[in-house]
């Protein structure tokens, strides 16, 4: 039975998985040809996931998944839709709801309109509060699963030139700033051997001004509230939590923001691989990126449940996934809020 080492009872729990990227495809390797890619038994650890999610000695509230569901290579094989069945079945017999965020391979499968309307979007309706941005059409939103305690819901590839119609006036402005710091012919070449800079890639993409002012009101309502908030996206945004290469490209926009409000304890992202962890002491946030199950043996796993307290999460991981302990800074220390 899954089981946490701290004795009383949290508030709530979740499962969290990122990086899936199914094919009913042989196994194959990273660009680099570093990291083994297993495509086919992405499918089994998930599985594994849901069982542990479902013994789990408290029932989850909620599962994340952290984006890249199925691999852009389904979409050669013209079975993006067979294999989102595919994972969607196994996801339909989760003990609790599933909140999806949106990777680049979602956009390699799907365009933005198609994942609008798709169970890929599990934003709660227009009318029961927890919407995202009035304008345009940005895949965020937030949620309560206790009264004192907000998960918000990013989208990463809101400024991208994925899932944007070429002709549009968003796939243009997101071209033109890649452009702006990629001279490379092939864009998702990064335009530096190493550093930040390295960002700026066409596998990723960043957050408009219209979103951010969204996060900016709802982190403000969440201060006065005294909310603790646990905020999602599929592109991590601390440079010590990642390789620089899976940055979001303004990831300093989105950690300037959270430094300025106190309500902020976590920032989960998947995107990179190998995961990666980072406590900012400055504005108190852990950063925590995922391990993705699709560069993952088949005899091991990654996925976690967490553990809620007021004052703490509790990661149990498994498999390559470690059990972490994230402490909070709680009432938020006014010097930390930049
Ligand atoms: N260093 C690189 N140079 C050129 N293309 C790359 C590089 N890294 C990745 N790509 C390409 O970018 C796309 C996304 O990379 P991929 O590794 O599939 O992303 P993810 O890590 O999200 O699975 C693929 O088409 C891949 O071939």
């Amino acid at each position: 039975m899954e089981s946490c080492p701290i004795e009383d009872a949290p508030l709530f729990t979740f499962g969290v998985i990122a990086d899936i990227q199914y094919a009913d495809i042989d196994d194959g390797f990273n660009y680099t040809r570093t990291k083994r890619r297993y495509y086919r038994s992405s499918l089994q650890l998930l599985m594994n996931a849901r069982e542990s999610w479902s013994r789990s000695a408290v029932k989850p509230s909620f599962i994340l998944q952290l984006g890249d569901i199925i691999d852009g290579f389904n979409k050669q094989h013209d079975s993006s839709d067979q294999a989102l069945d595919t994972v969607m079945r196994e996801l339909s017999t989760c003990p609790a709801q599933v909140h999806h965020v949106w990777g680049n391979h979602e956009f390699y499968n799907f365009s933005r309109d198609t994942l609008m309307k798709s169970k890929l979007n599990s934003s709660p309706p227009c009318d029961s509060g927890g919407g995202g941005p009035d304008t345009g059409d940005i895949y965020a939103y937030h949620f309560n699963p206790t009264p004192k305690f907000k998960i918000v819901v990013l989208d990463a590839y809101d400024v991208s030139v994925l899932g944007r119609t070429v002709s549009s006036v968003q796939y243009n402005n997101a071209l033109n700033i890649l452009k702006e710091h990629n001279s490379n012919e092939d864009l998702n070449h990064p335009p530096a051997e190493e550093g930040i800079k390295r960002k700026f890639v066409k596998f990723n993409g960043g957050f408009s001004r219209d979103q951010l002012n969204w996060l900016d009101g709802v982190l403000s309502l969440s201060d006065k509230n005294e909310e603790r908030v646990l905020i999602v996206s599929h592109l991590p945004v601390h440079p010590l939590s990642t390789e620089p290469i899976c940055l979001a490209w303004n990831s300093e926009d989105v950690l300037a923001l959270i430094g300025a409000h106190g309500c902020v304890v976590c920032f989960m992202a998947g995107h990179d691989h190998n995961g990666g962890y980072h406590h900012d002491r400055d504005s108190g946030v852990h950063h925590l990126t995922l391990e993705g199950v699709i560069e993952t043996p088949p005899d091991s796993d990654a996925s976690g449940t967490v553990w809620v307290y007021e004052d703490r999460m509790f990661l149990k991981g498994s498999g390559r996934t470690a059990d972490r302990l994230l402490l909070f800074t709680w009432p938020p220390d006014e010097t930390q809020i930049m």
